[in-house]
C-alpha cells in the first residue's frame, strides 16, 4: 500500500491543513494552494499544531513527509500525483477550479473532492476525463475523524476507485465506499439529526445545553462505539417497529433552513468563526473550546479500538 509521492491540496481554509498533515505524516510532499495569502499563513500554523496533536496520539510517522505552501496554482501542481480540491461549497466555483487543475496535471493525476455532498458526476462535468475524478470526503477535524468517504461518480474508473481506497488504508484510515447521494451518508445522517435537533429547540421542548446533552451522553457517546444496524439489533427490532410505528410520522420534515439559524446567519452569526452562533463566545473562548475538544476527540479514540483493526463490534 502506497501514498502518491506529491499531493495537492487545493483551498486551506478550516479542512485544508488536516488533510494536507496526514498525507505529510505518511510521507507525501504536500504542496498546499490556496488563492489567498493570508489562508496560508494560518495553515502553516494550524499543520503545526495538527502535527503534535497526530504525536500526541502516537500515529505512525513515515519519513520523508513534507507540507509547503504557494499561491502560485502551476507550481502547486507541477509533477503532483494526487490532487484533493477543498475549496467552499459552491458547485460553479469547484467546477472551475477543476477544469484548471485538470489543465495544469498529467493524465496519471488522479483529482478528488472533498465535496461535503455535491454529486460527483456532476462536478465531474467540468472535467475532460470525469474517469480520473471521484469524492473523498473528510470529516472534521479531518487529522482526528480516521474514515474518509469514497464516493466514485458515474464516469470515475474503478481503478481510480481502488486506488483512493488503497490510499486511504495506507494513511491507517477507513474507507466506505458509496453510491452517489446527495449529501453522501455521513451528511444526510447528520443533517436528518440536525433537522431534529434544531426543530425541538425551537419549538421550546428543550434548551439548547440541554440538547446538546442529551445528545451527547444518550446518543453520541453510544454511536461512537455501536453503530445503527448494530444498535437495532441490541434494542430489539420489535422494539424499533413499535416505536417507529408512531414516532415517525411525529419527526420534523421541515425542508429549507430554519429561521433559527438564517437569522443568525443574516446578521453576521456564524458560530466559532465569528466569534458567536447559537453560544456565545468571549475573548479566548473559542481557542480554549477547541483545544478542549481535540482533547477530548483524542483521548476518545485512544479509548477505541484502532482504525482497520478487528472490531467485534
Ligand atoms: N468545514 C467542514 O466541517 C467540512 C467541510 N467540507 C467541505 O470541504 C470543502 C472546504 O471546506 P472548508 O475548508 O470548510 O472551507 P473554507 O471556506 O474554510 O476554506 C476554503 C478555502 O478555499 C480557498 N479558496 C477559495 N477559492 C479558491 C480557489 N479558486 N482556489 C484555491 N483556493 C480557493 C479560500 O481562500 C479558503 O481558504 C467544502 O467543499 C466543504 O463543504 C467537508 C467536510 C467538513
Ligand atoms: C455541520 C457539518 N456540515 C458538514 C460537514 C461535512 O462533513 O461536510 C460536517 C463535518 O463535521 O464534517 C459538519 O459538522
Amino acid at each position: 500500500m502506497s501514498i502518491p509521492a506529491v499531493v495537492t491540496v487545493v483551498g486551506s481554509g478550516t479542512m485544508g491543513p488536516g488533510i494536507a498533515a496526514v498525507f505529510a505524516r505518511a510521507g507525501a510532499q504536500v504542496r498546499v494552494y490556496d488563492v489567498v495569502a493570508e489562508a496560508l499563513t494560518r495553515a502553516e500554523q494550524a499543520v503545526a499544531m495538527c502535527e503534535g496533536v497526530l504525536d500526541n496520539l502516537g500515529s505512525n510517522k513515515v519519513d520523508g513527509g513534507s507540507v509547503s505552501y504557494t499561491t502560485d496554482i502551476a507550481e502547486a501542481l507541477r509533477g503532483t500525483e494526487f490532487v484533493l480540491e477543498a475549496v467552499p461549497e459552491r458547485e460553479d466555483l469547484k467546477k472551475s477550479v477543476l477544469a484548471q487543475i485538470e489543465a495544469e496535471v498529467s493524465d496519471e493525476t488522479i483529482i478528488a473532492s472533498n465535496t461535503s455532498g455535491i454529486p460527483i458526476t456532476k462536478l465531474g462535468e467540468a472535467l475532460n476525463a470525469p474517469a480520473r475524478f471521484i469524492g473523498m470526503h473528510w470529516s472534521n477535524p479531518p487529522h482526528l475523524i480516521p474514515m474518509i468517504e469514497v464516493v466514485p461518480g458515474e464516469q470515475t474508473s474503478d481503478a481510480v476507485r481502488d486506488r483512493l481506497i488503497e490510499i486511504v488504508n495506507a494513511f491507517g484510515y477507513e474507507a466506505v465506499l458509496e453510491r452517489e447521494v446527495p449529501g453522501f451518508v455521513e451528511n444526510r445522517v447528520l443533517y436528518a439529526i440536525m433537522r431534529e435537533c434544531l426543530a425541538l429547540v425551537d419549538e421550546g421542548v428543550i434548551s439548547e445545553r440541554d440538547l446538546d446533552t442529551a445528545v451527547r451522553w444518550g446518543i453520541g457517546y453510544k454511536l461512537a462505539v455501536v453503530g445503527p444496524m448494530r444498535l437495532l439489533d441490541m434494542a430489539g427490532l420489535d422494539i424499533y417497529t413499535s416505536v417507529a410505528g408512531y414516532l415517525n410520522r411525529d419527526l420534523s420534515n421541515t425542508d429549507g433552513v430554519p429561521a433559527f439559524i438564517s437569522d443568525r446567519v443574516a446578521s453576521g452569526k456564524l458560530g466559532f468563526k465569528s466569534g458567536g452562533g447559537i453560544f456565545e463566545y468571549g475573548e479566548g473562548d473559542v481557542a480554549a473550546l477547541r483545544g478542549e475538544i481535540v482533547r477530548q476527540l483524542t483521548a476518545v479514540r485512544k479509548a477505541m479500538p484502532a482504525p482497520l483493526s478487528d472490531n467485534p463490534v
